[in-house]
């Protein structure tokens, strides 16, 4: 095992609720793992404490069965963090900064030369490997932060929403990369997304967080089968359209031009006959991804 988390629980100073309330987990060595949840869920509290970033109230973390808030320099040297938002760099450049991370890991000068240009490779920051890490665009950030994270390929990768502020390609190269690191190398990763659809073509198993603990925890298709027999329609309206969509399906989703319905099987081809005697109405039915079980579980009380 990789992590080993038993009855973990954070409150905060001066706080009343729970941020992680008694969580459980344990992740396989070289398995991608997925959190899924809405704001304030929990997530990055959850993994800012399996990263030693913050102290426990109670409960256990082990980290290939060893006490992680016992072992820091254990820790550091086998887990790799990315936070949410960008860590200062004092200015360095994009190449001095991805360099002194391989270094500062152990490599030699020239190992870590090494590993700072197939880096930049990997992560396509070419285009900017001389400029100033405070010079960057978010996007651009972002890659580097991955770049610093993956720099010299450490047993585990923990990381806080890799594919926030990038671009549709960006953001399919990174789940790209992150499979062929776990497959190469063996990379254990723990993820925070609410890239739910694209996320589920890489995890082995995804957890649904909720008000400090998980809802489900499983692989993507064997929570799936509770929503085999639905499909997800997702339908734009014109402005100023009225949808005239059954009542009794569950809406998991509703904006004044845009509805997602959760449609039963049987009942879509008559659904769907119905919506293409208007021209207007623009709409898409497919089986039910990673983001309907989470939007399921989301309006589930
Ligand atoms: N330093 C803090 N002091 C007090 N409360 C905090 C602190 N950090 C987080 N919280 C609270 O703990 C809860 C969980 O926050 P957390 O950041 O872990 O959620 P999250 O699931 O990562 O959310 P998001 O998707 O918005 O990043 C929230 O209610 C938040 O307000």
């Amino acid at each position: 095992m990789a992590y080993e988390i038993e009855h973990l629980v954070k409150v905060y100073p001066r706080q009343t609720e729970p941020a992680t309330n008694d969580v459980s987990l344990s992740i396989r060595a070289g398995e991608v793992f997925g959190i899924l949840g809405d704001n304030g869920a929990g997530k990055t509290t959850l993994v800012r404490q399996m990263v030693n970033l913050l102290r426990s109230t109670s409960g256990d973390i082990r980290l290939f069965g060893k006490s992680v808030p016992g072992n820091p320099l254990f820790v550091s040297r086998t887990v790799a963090y990315m936070p949410q938002s960008s860590m200062a760099l004092n200015r360095l450049k994009v190449k001095e900064a991805i360099y002194f991370a391989a270094h500062l890991r152990g490599m030699s000068r020239r190992d870590a030369a090494r590993e700072r240009d197939a880096m930049i490779e990997t992560w396509q920051l070419g285009p900017v490997r001389d400029k100033s890490s405070s010079r960057l665009s978010g996007g651009q950030q972002r890659l580097l932060q991955l770049a610093l994270a993956t720099a010299g390929h450490l047993p585990v990768a923990v990381l806080d929403e890799p594919t926030n502020d990038l671009d549709p390609v960006n953001r399919k190269h990174v789940w790209e990369v992150l499979r062929k690191f776990n497959a190469e190398h063996g990379t254990t990763i723990l993820f925070i997304t609410h890239d739910a659809i694209e996320a589920e073509r890489i995890v082995h198993r995804v957890g649904i967080m909720r008000k400090g603990s998980f809802l489900a925890i499983g692989q993507p298709a064997q929570l799936k089968r509770k929503l085999l027999d639905h499909m997800r329609l997702e339908v734009w309206l014109p402005p100023g359209e009225v949808p005239a969509l059954p009542a009794d399906m569950p809406q998991h989703w509703k904006s004044d031009d845009n509805v997602v319905l959760s449609v039963p099987r049987d009942r879509a081809p008559a659904l769907l006959s119905e919506l293409r005697l208007n021209e207007s109405i623009d709409y898409r039915l497919y089986s039910a991804t990673l983001e309907d079980l989470y939007l399921h579980y989301a309006n589930s009380d």
